[in-house]
């Protein structure tokens, strides 16, 4: 079952440089036995987790093993399918690895590894060469949404990481809008504040493709997602799902993160 919108939401664990391949073996256990004890229903809300390539293989082997319904994923890929880049890893090997979903254009990777909107859109392509289904990150940092330059600043990302992305390949796109001020702070964007992107971004997918192709493209929010504020965030009609930083950790409060449909029934 789908939301209302007909877009499956989506709840991904985003672990960045965190847990070993015995750590995320106990995470993944752990937080696949709290959904099934909640009896969580896979297909409503859809849950990832994005290791660091370490782990991959271990949480490969598990969620094959017991058949978990969990997906699993990459934290980034080379824009490179093989070949003398040493350090990089390639989508290919990723896609045999099983994974679903891989990270483009996180801020830490456009940050730290000074990854620019022409490598990140070689990157998305990359991404479709191996069928693996990008989460497009896009965000302002703090002195842009001082400026009240949120919206543009962020088009202007999700423009220049599309182009060239044909529309068989974009209309699969998972687009992740997390605010960089907002990051690992504790400084949640109001819904409110997520809602204006994440709208704008639709908007934009419309004027880029077309109407239909937006409104089933899925825009997550990302951010300081806790539980305790997770059914605000996705009571928004733009907001498809959350990439989890910190949160994601803790598999109970992941968990509960996944189960945000419970916070509203009780609230
Ligand atoms: O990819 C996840 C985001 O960077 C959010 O991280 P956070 O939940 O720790 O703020």
């Amino acid at each position: 079952m789908a939301g209302t919108s007909g877009r499956t939401p989506l709840m991904a664990g985003n672990w960045k440089m965190n847990l070993d391949h015995l750590q995320a073996t106990h995470l993944v256990q752990k937080l696949d036995w709290t959904l099934r004890d909640g009896k969580h229903d896979f297909g409503a809300v859809e849950v990832a987790v994005l290791p660091p390539f370490t782990d991959i293989r271990s949480v490969q082997t598990l969620i094959d093993g017991d058949r978990l319904e969990l997906k699993h994923g990459g934290q980034t890929l080379s824009e490179h399918d093989s070949g003398a880049y040493t350090g990089q890893v390639s989508g290919a090997f990723l896609a045999k690895l099983g994974c679903t979903y891989v990270i483009v254009g996180h801020s830490e990777c456009r940050e730290y590894l000074h990854e620019g909107d022409e490598a990140v859109n070689a990157k998305l392509k990359a991404a479709y060469r191996h069928s693996l289904t990008p989460i497009f990150c896009v965000g302002e940092g703090l002195e842009v949404r001082q400026a009240g330059e949120q919206v543009e600043f962020v088009l202007a990302q999700v423009e220049a990481g599309l182009a060239g992305l044909p529309a068989e390949q974009a209309k699969s796109i998972v687009v992740a809008y997390e605010p960089i001020w907002a990051i690992g702070t504790g400084e949640v964007a109001t819904p409110e504040d997520a809602q204006e992107v994440c709208a704008a971004i639709r908007t934009k997918l419309a004027e880029l493709y077309s109407g239909d192709l937006a409104d089933g493209v899925r825009i997550l929010y990302g951010g300081s997602v806790k539980a305790n504020n997770v059914a605000a965030i996705m009571a928004q009609e733009d907001v498809d799902g959350a990439l989890v930083g910190g949160a994601s950790l803790d598999p109970v409060e992941f968990a509960s993160i996944c189960r945000y449909r419970d916070h509203l029934a009780t609230s």
